[in-house]
């Protein structure tokens, strides 16, 4: 028997003392009862000093499984499976694989800052006779905290805080990661209609995948490390713990393949969201409250998702406005047109991003892509709103060894030296190198897919030395053109200004006639 049984045990029969005591005290004195009482207590207390918390596994009147208890379970399921004999393996709801928790009734020791503490799992069987299928709250599990009464305010005060951080830290790891969509608004609430669908999020890239200049790369990974880690920091500034990418450049440069590596670095969730389905800037705020924290937030080509490019009206609209105005049928023509339309608008937006409600939960990153990053209204991606701004480039030899490293397994070969003057000269991207890598025959080797490569980039190089001729050659014609048009002017002009003076010097002279001065 350990020493902490046998003070159980005392302290049972103590327990046992002071029940037959509640019976009959109503027949002592009200004066002797309360110094019996007072050294009843001490003398429990020196036998027994142990102080216990119960952690129950479901709570409230729905029975909802406690958050706290599954911490607890998380947190257990590290020392527990190294230490208990008997385990029990669960599947919890989002984990990817089995936690392991210790059986009923088994016990494991814990030490927090020198404080020996013990946790027990117990079943507690409900008394009453049920006819349900679904047992009641009294026979769901409970974990047990003891520990001594002398670490009640470190046990109370930063220990139970420290296992749920853990706890929450290991589920974390655990959880399989998701990836939402919006849904319209007219299925939300519908048979238990949410406002997010999801998928499991299973992309495979990673940085080590993701070709880009090894240095921007580095970057890009510490500026993620260190905003995961600055809670404290965001905190002490008084700034809501969110960072903002802004990731531009041409179609097929590793945009969305970048926010993919992003998402599987940090362990998040991956919000994506299709602006357009989005009715107003009251449903929007509704979605972001609605997400997790340790998620990213994505709105993937922002230049084509609304009309986000600036909020002044152009002379046209103006114009065709008034006519609206005029016209009572084209207005409801046009209403009917708009109700379907998004009604989102850029000082939503931006709400969205950086207002009070953006603040409703913290680690959370935001990006947008965009392939034209110069039609882009400057508040929208402001440094602050957008922190950070991210050019997705054309291949440089760098990437490319990624990515023949990825699809060819090769880290050097004699055709790298070409492939790498090539790349100087030409612009390829990134989907088109990938493209060109992989075998499209079965029997073709890693020797063909470079060939492949390099006869691509010098058909690109001879386009592009094409089309800049064909440029050039239509940009002299255009000058020529315009030298043209001037000169024509010019002469237009001198000729008319010819025939004024001769017009001038005529009427001169019909004047001079008709006042009869000759
Ligand atoms: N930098 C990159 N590293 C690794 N693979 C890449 C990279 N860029 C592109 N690819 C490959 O090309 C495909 C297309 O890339 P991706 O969808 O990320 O481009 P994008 O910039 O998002 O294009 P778009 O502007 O059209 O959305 C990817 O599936 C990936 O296989
Ligand atoms: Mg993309």
């Amino acid at each position: 028997m350990t020493a902490f049984e046998m003070w159980s045990r005392l302290g049972s029969v103590m327990a046992g003392l002071m029940f037959v005591w509640a019976m009959f005290k109503d027949y002592f004195p009200p004066q002797l009862r309360s110094h019996v009482e007072a050294y009843a207590r001490k003398a429990v207390d020196q036998v027994h000093p142990y102080v216990q918390i119960k952690f129950a596994e479901f709570a409230g009147e729905r029975l909802e499984r406690c958050e706290t208890f599954t911490a607890i379970q998380n947190y257990l399921s590290g020392s527990a499976s190294a230490k208990a004999k008997r385990l029990k393996a669960e599947s919890v709801k989002d984990s990817k694989s089995l936690v392991l928790s210790m059986d009923e009734n088994e016990e494991v020791v814990d030490e927090f800052e020198g404080v020996k503490l013990w946790w027990s799992s117990k079943p507690v069987l409900s008394q009453k006779p049920t006819f349900s299928l679904f047992s009641s709250a009294e026979d769901r599990r409970f974990y047990t905290l003891t520990f001594h009464w002398s670490h009640r305010e470190l046990i109370t005060g930063s220990y139970i805080e420290h296992v749920l951080e853990k706890g929450k830290a290991v589920a974390a790891d655990n959880r399989q990661r998701k990836l939402f969509t919006n849904n319209p608004s007219s299925n939300w609430g519908h048979y238990k209609g949410t406002k997010w669908s999801h998928v499991l999020f299973k992309h495979p890239s990673t940085f080590d995948t993701l070709a880009m200049e090894p240095s921007k790369k580095k970057e890009i990974v510490n500026d993620l490390l260190r905003f995961q880690r600055a809670k404290e920091y965001y905190e002490r500034i008084g700034k809501a713990w969110k960072r903002g990418y802004l990731l531009y450049g041409p179609p097929g440069t590793g945009k969305s393949t970048m926010i993919a590596a992003m998402a599987n670095f940090l362990n998040y969730d991956v919000y994506d969201l299709e602006l357009t389905t989005v009715k107003d800037n009251t449903e929007l705020r509704k979605l972001l409250i609605d997400t997790s924290e340790k998620s990213i937030i994505v709105i993937e080509d922002i230049d084509c998702s609304l009309d986000l490019t600036g909020q002044r009206k152009t002379k046209k609209q103006e114009k065709e406005d008034d006519e609206e105005k005029a016209d009572p049928v084209k207005k409801m023509m046009k209403g009917e047109e708009e109700s379907k339309e998004s009604k989102v608008t850029l000082s939503g937006l931006l709400n969205f991003i950086d207002g009070l409600w953006s603040a409703c939960g913290g680690e959370r990153i935001i990006v947008f892509t965009t392939n034209f990053v110069e039609k882009l209204d400057p508040a929208l991606i402001r440094r602050g709103r957008m922190d950070k701004h991210i050019k997705m480039s054309y291949c440089c030899f760098e990437s490319f060894k990624v990515l023949a490293r990825n699809y060819l397994g090769v880290e050097s070969h004699p055709l790298f030296a070409r492939v790498r003057l090539l790349l100087k000269e030409t612009e390829m991207t990134p989907a088109d190198v990938a493209d060109n890598l992989m075998p499209k025959l079965d029997d073709e080797d890693e020797d063909a897919c470079l060939e492949g490569l390099v006869e691509a980039l010098e058909k690109a190089k001879e386009d592009a030395r094409k089309k800049s001729e064909e440029e050039a050659k239509a940009a002299a014609a255009e000058a020529e053109a315009t030298a043209a048009r001037a000169m024509a002017e010019e002469e237009a002009q001198q000729a008319s200004s010819v025939e004024k003076q001769e017009n001038g010097g005529r009427g001169c002279a019909k004047e001079v006639k008709e006042n009869g001065v000759l």
